[in-house]
């Protein structure tokens, strides 16, 4: 039987010759033998990620609330299906027109960084139109809107987003929505879950649940060979100021990091700079402030603990994509307190 990625599926067991032939035969039909690689459109990312998400692979993307998870994630995904692949969101947390208005700002500042339409602009537009016009028309009044809408258009089927429930979106439900996309683009997506605790799961305590939702999530990955990037909550105890937000202040973190090949934090920079760099130069708090700093606390087939800045722009709901490693020392755990 043949996989979505070319494959051919001989069972669990694979003695050693099989697998040497079956690997040279998947080699000269011109197909790569690996697992597929997305890029995550981040230049820097990939080259920590050697070349970005993998299929197969579980990507926990961590954070503090607000720090821009879903920004992070929502634009990994549209930057799959820029570069001709497909994705699939699961959004337990926003519907999909806030999703969409994030989207036609995102679309608009990749096209040209410059003056472009806000998220704020899109929203406004769309929420006060009362005459009937296309969305085609409404976008085209907006700077850099008529270059967005055609770029959204062209993605057609190959970025959906499942308007997800935390009753009845169970990880069966994610499943099938998996298959199906997979049958009707041709090619297997790279998904997005915004976020893990969100999954009904059948089990008793947070932790349980979190566990059987990472596991399933995992076996989800490894059997429809995609990369699942599940978003995931900060602990409560994570949440009080003067915490650098690390992958143990997960909720249900030790399952967590244990199922994950990669693990992602997203931090505010200004939170977790050692305070060296902000007691001798006021002007950093500010200049920190517009950065965020993502920490590769985990990665199963690359370097981990490196430390990646990038400027936000969540005006246009994005994180300027030339990224770059952190120079200054970042605070361990806790941060200074007077
Ligand atoms: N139009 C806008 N202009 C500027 N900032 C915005 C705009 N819209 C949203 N933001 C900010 O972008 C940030 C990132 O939002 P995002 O939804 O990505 O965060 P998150 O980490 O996923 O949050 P949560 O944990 O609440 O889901 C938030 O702090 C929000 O206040």
């Amino acid at each position: 039987m043949g996989t979505p990625d070319g494959h051919r599926d001989a069972g669990p067991l694979r003695p050693l010759d099989a697998l040497l032939s079956e690997t040279d035969e998947v080699l000269r039909r011109g197909t790569p033998a690996g697992a597929r690689v997305w890029s995550t459109g981040f230049p820097v990312l990939d080259a920590v990620l050697t070349g970005g998400l993998r299929s197969g692979e579980l990507v926990l993307l961590g954070g503090p609330a607000g720090h821009g998870k879903t920004t992070l994630g929502m634009q990994v995904a549209r930057n799959a299906v820029a570069a001709g692949a497909s994705a699939l969101v699961f959004s337990f947390e926003h519907e999909s027109h806030t999703l969409l208005e994030r989207l036609i700002s995102l679309e608009a500042a990749e096209a040209d960084p410059g003056e472009v339409a806000g998220v704020i602009d899109v929203r406004r537009v769309l929420e006060t139109a009362d005459r009937g016009e296309s969305l085609q028309s409404l976008l085209g009044g907006l700077r850099g809107g008529a270059q967005a809408y055609a770029a959204l258009a062209g993605y057609g089927d190959r970025l959906q987003i499942h308007e997800s429930s935390g009753v009845t979106t169970t990880l069966e439900r994610v499943r099938e929505a998996v298959a199906r996309v997979t049958e009707t683009t041709g090619q297997a997506p790279l998904v997005l879950l915004d976020y893990i605790q969100k999954v009904p799961v059948d089990r008793r305590g947070e932790d349980e649940r979190v566990t059987a939702a990472a596991e399933g999530l995992k076996d989800l990955a490894l059997s429809a060979r995609v990369p699942v990037v599940a978003i995931s909550a900060a602990d409560k105890d994570a949440l009080a100021s003067g915490h650098r937000m690390r992958a143990k202040d997960l909720r249900g973190s030790s399952a967590l990091a244990f199922e994950a090949d990669v693990v992602l934090i997203v931090n505010d920079k200004v939170d977790v700079v050692s305070r060296e760099h902000l007691l001798y130069n006021l002007g950093n708090i500010e200049r920190f402030r517009a950065w965020s700093v993502v920490s590769i606390e985990k990665n199963r087939h690359g370097k981990a603990h490196v430390e990646l800045e990038f400027a936000k722009d969540f005006e246009h709901g994005r994180f300027d994509r030339e990224g770059k490693e952190v120079n200054e020392r970042l605070i361990d755990d806790r941060v200074f307190v007077s």
